[in-house]
């Protein structure tokens, strides 16, 4: 393949930078804290091909040539003279392309749910669109219809008054003959070329309507290499039906569902669903998001509107298909079966409503007993056209498949081999039961590191108890750009962020435990914000697409290195850059070992840490904790007599003050002399904070730094001014003035380039010392256990013999 060509290895990259450097003792130190690779490591019977990166096409679909054009009633603009040049359409196609731009509905079912989410957020977004509505409104009135091949060739202006991209620039797209609506948003986008997995799965899916399983690096595009295919799917067959006179509504029925996506999370969903409408923006195809958190009256209302494209969680979808929403059920006419993020579907907490989902959907594709059961349950009226057409699209950027994943589905051995009881437990039974068909694409475009190309990852040593001062330095010395810290625990993320908002850095969070509409709030403030800092779980980690994030900090491990390639995707996404550090103490040595070993990775770049600043460092963090501690005893005090009040006055009970006088006056003063202390202590830190963090060898004349945040050079200039005032007028002279130096903003992926140092990971050599220290530690407590035995049996003779 083309990209495996133009990848180049990033060890091979690290290697070509920097000299080996020595071995660490501190990863000498192992222990056995539990550990899932998950991910297949390069086995020697090669049972797991996909997974390891074939970076090839497998499925044998047709060549360009092969394809015959006019099935698809479309003519493919040729180049010439290195231009594109475009071509007329045929009458019917302008018509009916004309009938949809005139009906466009265009999203505003989305903005209804979008209200409902978070309605002062999304009020200015509304205002925008009436705006644009209007705009258009009297576009229309006024006669003015553009032409279908407006989207190849038309630099026209938009409402907005702002010009479309040069066409000819979007070339690249012409051989995925996608229909001119759909290139029309695609130029608008500013999509210069489609993706690597966008130009192996578009002809698969849309032009010869196979199944299609893709994997291929996080941010790479997946969304729109099965998005695409849809829309020109659903396009096409509506052509079709304005050719045919005799059964209109053959290959395109109305008011029905044609394609069903289902994403793990809401986010992710309601993403998804924003990125099929951009790309849906020029045709009058509905796309609706089905996720928990938006009330369920509300979407039923938008499920009355019929779209042909539904994208959402599990559980939701599940909730209104077993209540039997009418919309949802009567899937005779599904086109599309689409599973993005497929592995962690078959994760627990998923796979039962996924089950329940799959088993409603009518199974003509495969043959066995049980599925025609369920075509007879669950569908009323199939169109066996239709039915045979349904295809199954399963994408993610870490998917394993067996070798003979292909064999398995012909022979429908895949699900007799699973025990009932397992469930949906891979991806492998999950297609298979979705009725995935043996002649499916299999794309595999993952590199052997699986990582995106553009992830330089590294790693920070420290003590537990020192990851929140190393957290603390790299968002004040190089926290540009966008950060997404990863927790493993809510109780972790809740303390880092409470610590570092004290310390005055705005973090936003982001858990699942958070309300749907506080979680959606975070991340539209974190969009907002070209510095923003958001603290997650790994309920972020997959799949979501916030440009200009450039650093990614695993403050805990993931507990699989699965986890870790979709966390660490975050950045690095759609060909930009980005780093990720991951903080290891002692406790994850063990972890990282696995994880180094999960991506035959033998060389880690150590973040550079300047060391200098430390000290201020923990100045900051040492009052930051105190005062966490402090409020966090207080609101806890609060909490249990609110809880103790309110309770005791829903039973009609009068709580009385038990206390003495005496415990109540202590009380009291012990009350006053923490708030006292309290406000000592923030004003020590408000007082530390408002000066820009200084290294030890930080001289008062001269102000340096060797990366600055904008915050961090704020300040700094705020000061050198306050100093030139202070010293106006004044006989100092040129000696007392503070001078500004050296004030680059240095990002982390910056400071990691300009002097990372590489570290070499002898695996085998770390898993042997894993061991030794293992045994070591089993030894030291059987010896502890004998010597406890002896002194036992020694009392015991004593306490005999003395009788
Ligand atoms: N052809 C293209 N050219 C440029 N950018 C693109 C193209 N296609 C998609 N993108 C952009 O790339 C970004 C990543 O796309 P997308 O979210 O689909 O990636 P993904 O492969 O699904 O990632 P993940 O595995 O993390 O879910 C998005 O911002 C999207 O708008």
């Amino acid at each position: 393949m083309e990209a495996a060509a133009v990848a180049t290895s990033p060890l091979k990259k690290l290697k070509r930078k920097r000299t080996v450097a020595r071995s660490d003792p501190e990863l000498e130190r192992l222990n056995s804290l539990p550990w899932n690779s998950s991910l297949p490591q390069n086995d020697d019977d090669g049972a797991f091909s996909l997974f390891i990166g074939t970076n090839e096409l497998e499925g044998g679909f047709l060549s360009l040539e092969e394809i015959d054009e006019a099935e698809y009633g479309l003519n493919i603009p040729e180049p010439e003279d290195g231009k594109r040049k475009t071509k007329k359409k045929k009458s019917i196609q302008n018509e009916d392309v004309k009938k949809q731009q005139q009906d466009g509905v265009d999203g505003a079912n989305s903005d209804e749910v979008e209200a409902e989410l978070d309605e002062s957020v999304k009020a200015k977004e509304k205002k925008k669109k009436k705006k644009k509505k209007t705009k258009k409104k009297d576009a229309t009135d006024g006669q003015k219809v553009e032409q279908p091949d407006a989207g190849l060739d038309a630099n026209v202006e938009d409402g907005n008054g702002e010009e479309d991209n040069d066409e000819t620039e979007f070339y690249a797209w012409n051989e995925l003959r996608l229909h001119p609506l759909l290139m029309k948003a695609i130029c608008k986008l500013g999509f210069k070329e489609p993706t690597p997995i966008q130009k192996a799965c578009i002809p698969a899916a849309a032009h010869q309507g196979k199944d299609v399983v893709g994997a291929a690096e996080t941010g790479s595009g997946k969304t729109l290499a099965f998005g695409l295919p849809i829309l020109q799917r659903i396009l096409e067959e509506r052509e079709k039906d304005a050719n045919m006179v005799e059964e209109p509504g053959k290959y395109s029925p109305k008011g029905v569902l044609r394609a069903l996506i289902i994403a793990p999370t809401r986010e992710l969903a309601l993403q998804v669903t924003d990125h099929l409408k951009a790309v849906a923006k020029y045709i009058n195809v509905r796309v609706t998001p089905i996720v928990g958190g938006i009330l369920a009256e509300k979407q039923e209302r938008l499920l009355k509107a019929k779209p042909e494209i539904v994208v959402g969680t599990p559980g939701r979808l599940w909730e209104l298909m077993s209540a039997g929403e009418k919309h949802l059920v009567e899937l005779h006419s599904l086109s599309f079966f689409v599973l993005d993020e497929a592995d962690r579907m078959v994760q627990s907490g998923h796979f039962k409503e996924l089950q329940s989902i799959i088993d409603m959907l009518p199974m003509s594709n495969i043959s066995t007993e049980d599925n025609s059961q369920n075509v007879q349950k669950s569908c009323i009226t199939v169109s066996s056209f239709q039915r045979k057409k349904r295809q199954t699209l399963v994408f993610s950027a870490t998917v394993a498949l067996s070798a003979d994943f292909r064999k398995k589905l012909k022979r429908g051995s895949i699900q007799k081999k699973q025990s009932s009881s397992d469930g949906l437990n891979s991806i492998e039974t999950l297609s298979e039961r979705a009725g995935m068909r043996s002649n499916a694409a299999i794309i595999d475009l993952t590199n052997p590191s699986i990582l995106a190309a553009k992830l330089e990852e590294s790693f920070i040593e420290c003590k537990e108890e020192d990851k929140d001062a190393y957290l603390y330095y790299i968002l004040t010395v190089h926290g540009q750009g966008r950060t997404i810290v990863f927790c493993t625990s809510i109780a972790a993320l809740r303390h880092i962020s409470s610590i570092l908002r004290i310390l005055g850095i705005n973090v936003w969070t982001l858990h699942a435990q958070m309300q749907q509409r506080a979680r959606l709030k975070a991340m539209d403030r974190f969009r907002e914000n070209e510095n923003g800092i958001l603290v997650a779980t790994d309920v972020a980690a997959r799949g979501l697409d916030i440009p200009g994030v450039r650093t990614v900090v695993h403050y805990q491990l993931p507990h699989s290195a699965e986890v870790y390639v979709h966390r660490s995707g975050r950045t690095a996404r759609a060909s930009a850059e980005g780093c990720s550090i991951a903080l290891i103490s002692p406790r994850d040595t063990s972890k990282f070992a696995s994880l180094c070993k999960s991506f035959s990775k033998d060389n880690f770049q150590r973040f550079p840490l300047e060391n200098s600043y430390m000290p201020e460092v923990l100045k900051r963090l040492s009052l930051a904790r105190q005062i966490d501690k402090i409020t966090r005893k207080d609101s806890q005090v609060k909490a249990e007599k609110s809880w103790f009040d309110r309770n005791a006055s829903a039973v009609e009970l009068v709580t009385e003050n038990y206390d003495s006088e005496e415990e109540q006056v202590n009380k009291h003063k012990q009350m006053k002399a923490s708030s006292r202390q309290l406000k000592k202590l923030q004003e020590e830190l408000n007082m530390l904070i408002s000066r820009p963090l200084q290294s030890k060898s930080f001289s008062h004349r001269y102000l340096a730094g060797s990366g600055v945040t904008p915050l961090m050079q704020e300040q700094l200039q705020q000061l050198a001014r306050q100093k030139l005032s202070d010293h106006q007028g004044s006989t100092l002279g040129k000696k007392g003035k503070l001078v500004v130096i050296g004030q680059d903003c240095m990002d982390a992926l910056q400071a990691l380039r300009s002097a990372g140092e590489e570290v070499r990971m002898d695996i085998k050599d770390l898993a042997g010392k894993q061991r030794n220290v293992e045994n070591l530690k089993r030894k030291r407590k059987e010896e502890k256990k004998r010597l406890r035995d002896q002194r036992r049996k020694q009392k015991k003779k004593l306490k005999y013999g003395d009788e």
